[in-house]
């Protein structure tokens, strides 16, 4: 593989974290979570940041968290949200291979045991659903290989993700 880095979008819940470590391991690169790289910037963890800034705040934040990201080698595990800023998306094509990870809106709502806590960028009123049909169509937008975990083992999801990325990156000029 001829790329920098290996960077992985999607909504909560579907894996991104969990993946992102996995496959640093078995490419023997290093992982880094734009979630934790949040935290260790505010000094705070992820919920407390979205109730302190508010939604629109919060957003911008993690835009700009994620602009400041310079790096090679690494697989990188976004926040869900992050594809609500055009710039933070922008940049991070420059840094690498935009991966997609994907999963039903009901292995999703089965996966998140939390979603009060885990900082969600959720509006006033809008359901996890609603989240759910109002990003799909932007995680798409910006993947360059889609990668579905429904029914499948972190294992398979990592090795789905080499296979893939091997073949985009051999059709690539
Ligand atoms: N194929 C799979 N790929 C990734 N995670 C999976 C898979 N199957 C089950 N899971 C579970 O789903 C959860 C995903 O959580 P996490 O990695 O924090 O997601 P995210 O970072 O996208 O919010 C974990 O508890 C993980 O063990
Ligand atoms: O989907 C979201 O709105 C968010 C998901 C979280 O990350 P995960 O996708 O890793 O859960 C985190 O970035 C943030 O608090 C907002
Ligand atoms: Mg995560």
């Amino acid at each position: 593989m001829n790329h920098q880095n290996i960077i992985l979008i999607g909504m909560a819940a579907t894996g991104k974290s969990t993946l992102g470590r996995r496959l640093a391991r078995r490419l023997d690169w290093a992982f880094v979570d734009t979630d934790l790289l949040m935290e260790a910037w505010w000094g705070a963890p992820l919920q407390q940041i979205r109730d302190h800034l508010g939604l629109e705040a919060f957003v911008q934040a993690e835009a700009q968290q994620i602009q400041r990201v310079h790096l090679s080698q690494c697989v990188i595990a976004t926040g869900g949200s992050v594809v609500y800023s055009e710039a933070a998306m922008a940049h991070l094509r420059g840094q690498g291979h935009i991966v997609y990870i994907q999963s039903s809106f009901e292995t999703i709502s089965h996966r998140l045991t939390n979603p009060t806590s885990r900082g969600l960028a959720i509006g006033p009123g809008q359901t996890l659903k609603d989240l759910y049909d109002e990003r799909a169509p932007l995680y798409a937008r910006y993947a360059q290989l889609t990668v579905d975990t429904d029914g499948a083992t972190p294992d398979q999801s990592c090795s789905a993700i080499i296979l893939g990325l091997s073949r985009t990156t051999q059709d690539e000029p």
